[in-house]
């Protein structure tokens, strides 16, 4: 686990304006696949996006899990198994206001950093579609297992006129190398499971009905390994990452802000969503 500075830190800087909501949890169930194994489900018809309360939602409910001392391991998974995650919710960044723009960025940060910097064993199930924060959510997992044939997964944000923070950059090129990312960031590559295996992108791809079985399998068995190792090792690993976005925080929201406000981008946005809507 990570320092309790660095994560009263990171608790600190969540939206506390009294416009927004409390979490809510209709939108993720947690349940326990055994007494040291909980489930997290992404559980927000139609696409499981990641709108400022599902961020919120998400964080609170990894931070709730992690307070369990006798939790060791989490399965990370999708209500649908045609749509893991399509990624941020793009109506938070159409026509935005301000405030809730910046409270919206936080709450992603918040999401990186309570997965990725988490004590537990993690095991994305992604049995469906994980575009651009779809991808984000499974690459902040330990390990990843996904279906082979139909559904992409990768960082399409250049595709969108848009770009992944530095810290969604950084663990990409982490997870399938400099050069791998490089080709695919630059293009806003979507894999498919097996091409996405052929660059490192996740670990495992199977036919859909074999995916969720085998991620079970693996999460009980991660389970199994002593957790203070682990946890020390998964800090020596990331824990740069995870601290130089607490130190950056607030930069990396005008960074953001300002992009997404830009009258250009604004443009790309619209048309992106409206392209969604009519298809
Ligand atoms: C420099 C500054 C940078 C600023 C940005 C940095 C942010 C970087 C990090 C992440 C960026 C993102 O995550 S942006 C979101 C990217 N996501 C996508 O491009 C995926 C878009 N969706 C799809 O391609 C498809 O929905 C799908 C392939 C995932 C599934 O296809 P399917 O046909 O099964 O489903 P539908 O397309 O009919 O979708 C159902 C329903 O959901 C709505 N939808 C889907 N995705 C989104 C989304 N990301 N945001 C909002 N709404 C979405 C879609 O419109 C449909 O709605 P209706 O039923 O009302 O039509």
């Amino acid at each position: 686990m990570f320092s309790t500075a660095a994560r009263a830190l990171a608790s600190r800087s969540l939206p506390r304006a009294p416009s927004i909501l409390p979490p809510s949890r209709s939108m993720l169930t947690v349940s326990r696949l055994s007494p040291s194994v909980a489930e997290l489900t992404l559980d927000k018809a139609p696409a499981n996006t990641l709108s400022l309360e599902m961020a919120l939602a998400f964080s609170a409910a990894v931070s709730e899990i992690e307070a369990d001392p006798s939790v060791t391991a989490l399965l990370l998974r999708s209500s649908s198994t045609k749509i893991f995650s399509a990624g941020l919710d793009i109506s938070e960044m159409s026509g935005p206001e301000p405030a809730r723009l910046a409270d919206f960025w936080r709450a992603i940060q918040g999401t990186y950093l309570s997965l990725y910097s988490s004590r537990l064993a993690t095991v994305a199930c992604i049995e469906g579609h994980a575009p651009a924060g779809g991808c984000l959510l499974s690459l902040m997992a330990d390990y990843r297992i996904m279906t082979g044939g139909g559904p992409r997964i990768g960082l399409n944000e250049t595709a969108l006129g848009i770009a992944a923070p530095y810290w969604l950059k950084d663990m990409f090129v982490e997870t399938v190398g400099r050069r791998n990312a490089e080709l695919a960031l630059l293009k806003g590559t979507l894999f498919t499971g097996e091409e996405a295996l052929a660059v490192g992108l996740v670990d495992e791809v199977l036919p859909l009905e074999e995916v969720y079985p085998r991620a079970k399998e693996e999460v009980l068995k991660l389970a199994r390994i002593p957790a203070k190792g682990r946890a020390e090792t998964k800090r020596l690993l990331r824990g740069a990452a995870v601290d130089e976005l607490l130190a950056g925080r607030e930069a990396d929201v005008a960074w953001f802000t300002e992009f997404v406000l830009e009258e250009g981008t604004q443009k790309g946005i619209k048309a992106y969503l409206d392209s969604l809507k009519k298809k």
